[in-house]
């Protein structure tokens, strides 16, 4: 399957379990790829064909700078979700790190995979 991705896009946002974090923002880092079939575009060399992986950064930004939650799964779902409503995708894969989170540990975060109506590959 054709892929289109978003690398290391970053976030401030509030998040996180302790009472501490509810009232800071802190960076989270999103690593995003989205099954597509990128030949019509390819085909048309028609961004109107595309999955417009600008306009999918921000409607994620603006959402993980708008919302706040707990635990870094509920908001990789969420992400997960939105991207599945928004954009013709065919699934979606939704890395999410939080880095500096732990001691000695340069990040820690979830990856979750999700699929549109129909396109369950279980
Ligand atoms: N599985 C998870 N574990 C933890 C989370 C989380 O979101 N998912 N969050 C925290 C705290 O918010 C932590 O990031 C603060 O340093 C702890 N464990």
């Amino acid at each position: 399957m054709d892929k289109v991705f978003v690398q290391g896009l970053e976030v401030l946002t509030t998040i996180g379990v302790y009472e501490w974090e509810k009232g800071i923002r802190q960076k989270i880092r999103f690593d995003l790829e989205m099954g597509f079939d990128n030949r019509p575009a390819a085909d048309g060399d028609d961004i109107r064909l595309a999955l417009d992986y600008a306009a999918l950064a921000q409607k994620v930004s603006d959402y993980a700078e708008q919302n706040h939650v707990e635990l870094v799964e509920t908001m990789a779902e969420h992400i997960a979700r939105l991207i599945l409503a928004e954009f013709p995708v065919l699934s979606v894969r939704v890395r999410l790190t939080k880095p500096g989170a732990v001691a000695n540990a340069a990040g820690v975060g979830v990856e979750i995979e999700r699929f549109a109506r129909g396109n369950d590959a279980s």
